[in-house]
């Protein structure tokens, strides 16, 4: 008897800490369905001045623009999503859930995102869910976000609130076979970043690429795990 891999045929896939013009056309030609954009000043992939709001403007309508954010107000955070026509916040710093709240009544896609270590809870998520449209679980590191480093997924095993998420932390080519395979309950997408890079905020199209084929890849049988 053989066994049916459980795989994520739609798993979606976001591309964060873009900055340059011409990277952001070319990583938009692989067709991710989230890029993000850090507005932390503290971040080596921090945008500054140098994003082109036009061309975010000029990206494909079902690619989600998501502004990335670290303790700033909602004040400021709202301003940005309107001065780039971004879809979604994603909050990296200790933003509470009644800041989310306020932002979802904005008309806000809130995305908030929780570091993982040992010391993680999933009660913790709790009060957030009525207000995010997804989670993103990142590892927790001396950055906020983009320290390339990964966390033990299973500590997602027992997750069960109806917010989908996304994974991220230093994830890699090398993870793609894993993660085809991952099955975790409530896993929407991947986030990929600094892994990606041939320097901070520049990404590497092809071996991103090279990520989304074999993410976005049917199994087939030579990819069915021996039986048991
Ligand atoms: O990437 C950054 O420099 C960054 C700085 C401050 C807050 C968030 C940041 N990144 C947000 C992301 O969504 C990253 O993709 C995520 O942290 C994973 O990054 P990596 O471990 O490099 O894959």
């Amino acid at each position: 008897m053989s066994t049916t891999p459980e795989t994520h045929p739609s798993l979606r896939l976001k591309v964060c800490g873009m900055k340059y013009a011409d990277n952001i056309a070319e990583v938009a030609a692989l067709e991710p369905d989230f890029m993000g954009f850090i507005f932390h000043s503290a971040s080596s992939r921090f945008v500054g001045e140098t994003l082109d709001a036009r061309l975010l403007q000029s990206l494909p309508p079902g690619l989600r623009k998501v502004g990335v954010f670290v303790d700033e107000s909602n004040e400021f955070i709202l301003r940005q999503l309107g001065r780039y026509g971004l879809d979604a916040a994603q909050l990296h710093g200790h933003e509470t859930p009644a800041q989310c709240a306020e932002l979802r009544a904005a008309g806000v896609m809130v995305i908030k995102v929780f570091g993982m270590d040992a010391d993680f809870s999933l009660d913790q998520l709790t009060p957030y869910a009525p207000y995010c449209a997804f989670f993103l679980f990142d590892t927790k590191g001396p950055q906020p976000g983009g320290n390339g480093t990964t966390f033990n997924w299973e500590l997602l095993r027992d997750y069960i609130l109806p917010v989908p998420y996304l994974l991220a932390g230093g994830l890699d080519l090398r993870h793609a076979p894993a993660l085809r395979h991952l099955t975790l309950p409530g896993l929407y997408g991947l986030d990929l970043n600094s892994r990606f890079e041939t320097a901070p905020a520049l990404k590497d199209a092809a071996r991103l690429s090279q990520m989304f084929r074999l993410l976005r890849a049917q199994p087939t049988s030579a990819a069915l795990p021996t039986a048991r």
